[in-house]
């Protein structure tokens, strides 16, 4: 089993016995990486409820991100005439892109589980854990209880969905990332409620493989989050390839004899099969914190310092129930940084929020960091952008680009980059440049000519935003 050490499964501590760990650690996601070498001589107990590995690997960026490859295939034959290669898709096996998704990722969850099942200082528990006093928890095993204490606890419990209400509340079979991508055939109409990261990459999988897409979101526009010209320029695209309603909500559900009567707040009601609801994911909080010390922020996320404390001494969180970006690449940073100060306590590392990026896959590709146009001109900054085409530059030209931007906002006293926003292919590689430079300190000016930039690279669209910039 790879990764697992192959042995008996160890015995479990038995029912109404308090078992004391140096350290219990909540949720296998980023919290699993916790568990460094720096506890190979110490007891561990690994808490975990359902799938080893938590969401990124089972049901969020790893098989999303597989699905949306296939789904770039799709879109790329679909595309194949406009460089005068006819090409023509025959089909999609819905069945075999799936199974080769989770062919793949199941046994990873398996030897996950395996290893601290029957690691070297690992006890696993395979339950749900609920505190009952200061670092003292309850972990429901099959309706078993067991009694786990810990000189220190991770809380890295994650985030589950947000159902709005009438949809919870009609009875009518809805879909979310937890179950969408194990569905057994493909639907000939989705309607995907929300219109964030989760919506945007699940309409561009479901629509290239063929489903006709409804889009259902409250706000004006797709992405409010990101910079406005980029919400706005991929709103007008998505609006071309399925059918968006905007500045709606769903407000019933009800199941037809073949199909899904979806009720909308602007009073009409559309037909589909199934409705996958991505509407914001709320962090996943333990029950019984309040018993433990630890206090919650109004938005349910569980207070931590810039050392990854809560306010109950020896307790710890990191990851989505605690930080303010819901990424998989700030839950791992978190985890590297509480599994120092774990073992350090008196040369505590703090988190580096100060530049944090984000990519969205869905067609085109959106990638940004830093502050939008926006924030930079209400933070005081006098401001230079520059908003650069794909298309005017050699590999636009091959590619025929005609929507795909590179947006920069940089200072133009200080010549510091600010932020950057990108829509368009490899967004979310292209854009790693700019978060080097913006991490490590260098200047818009030197990051475009302190170095060459191979001719004639997609990444030259980045060189000239930069160039395009005005400095005083
Ligand atoms: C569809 C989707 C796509 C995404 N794509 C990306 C992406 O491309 N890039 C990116 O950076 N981020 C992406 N994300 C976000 C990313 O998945 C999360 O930010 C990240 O997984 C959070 O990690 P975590 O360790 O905090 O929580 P999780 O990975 O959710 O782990 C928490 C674990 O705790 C367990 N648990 C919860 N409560 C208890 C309890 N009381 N007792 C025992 N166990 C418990 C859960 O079962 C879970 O396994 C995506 C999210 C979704 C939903
Ligand atoms: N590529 C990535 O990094 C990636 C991919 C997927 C998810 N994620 C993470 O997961 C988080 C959750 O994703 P998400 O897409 O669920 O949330 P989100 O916050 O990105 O978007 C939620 C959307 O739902 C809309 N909405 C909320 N309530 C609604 C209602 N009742 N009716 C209609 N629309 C409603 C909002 O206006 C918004 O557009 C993201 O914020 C992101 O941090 C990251």
């Amino acid at each position: 089993m790879k990764g697992g050490r192959r042995g008996p499964v160890r015995r479990r501590p038995y029912a109404g016995r308090v078992t004391h760990y140096d350290l219990a650690i909540i949720g296998t996601g980023s919290g699993n990486s916790v568990v460094t070498p720096d506890f190979d001589d110490k007891r561990v107990a690994v808490i975990e409820r359902a799938l080893f590995g938590g969401t990124c690997l089972n049901v969020g960026c790893i098989p999303t991100k597989m699905f949306v490859y296939a789904a770039e295939v799709a879109t790329t034959v679909r595309d194949a005439a406009r460089y005068g290669v006819d090409a023509h898709l025959d089909g999609v096996r819905w069945p075999n892109i799936r199974d080769r998704v989770f062919g793949r990722i199941d046994p990873i969850e398996a030897g996950g589980r395996y290893y601290r099942v029957n690691g070297p200082n690992t006890t696993a528990y395979l339950g749900t854990a609920r505190f009952t006093g200061p670092r003292a928890l309850v972990v429901d095993v099959d309706g078993r209880e067991e009694e786990v204490t810990a000189d220190q606890v991770v809380i890295a419990t994650g985030s589950t969905p947000v159902v709005p209400e009438p949809i919870a509340a009609s009875g009518v079979r809805f879909h979310t990332n937890e179950d969408i991508m194990r569905i057994d055939e493909l639907p000939a109409r989705m309607a995907i409620v929300g219109g964030g990261y989760i919506a945007s990459e699940f309409a561009h999988v479901f629509s290239s493989l063929g489903v006709q897409v409804t889009v259902i979101t409250r706000g004006d526009a797709l992405l409010r989050g990101q910079d406005a010209e980029i919400s706005r320029g991929f709103s007008d695209l998505a609006a071309q390839r399925w059918d968006v309603r905007f500045g709606r909500t769903v407000a019933g559900l009800a199941q037809q004899p073949d199909h899904i009567a979806v009720e909308l707040s602007d009073g009409l009601t559309l037909e589909t099969d199934l409705v996958l609801v991505a509407t914001g994911r709320r962090p996943l909080v333990p029950e019984g914190v309040d018993l433990a010390g630890i206090e919650l922020h109004d938005d349910g996320r569980v207070v931590v310092d810039e050392f990854g404390r809560t306010t109950a001494d020896g307790v710890w969180s990191l990851g989505d129930v605690s930080s303010p970006y819901q990424l998989k690449h700030v839950a791992n940073h978190e985890a590297r940084v509480v599994a120092h100060n774990l073992v350090h306590p008196d040369d505590l590392q703090e988190f580096d929020h100060r530049f944090v990026p984000a990519a969205v896959f869905t067609h085109p590709q959106i990638a940004s960091v830093g502050l939008t146009e926006q924030q930079a001109i209400d933070a005081g900054h006098h401001v230079t952008v520059k908003v650069q085409k794909y298309g005017d530059t050699a590999y636009g030209w091959a590619m025929e680009d005609t929507d795909s931007i590179v947006k920069l906002v940089a200072d133009r006293r200080t010549g510091d980059l600010l932020g950057a926003h990108l829509m368009g292919p490899d967004a979310s590689s292209l854009i790693q440049v700019l978060i080097q430079a913006m991490s490590f300190g260098q200047s818009a000016k030197t990051l475009a000519r302190g170095q060459y930039w191979i001719h004639p690279a997609m990444a030259e669209v980045v060189e000239n935003a930069l160039l395009g910039l005005e400095f005083d």
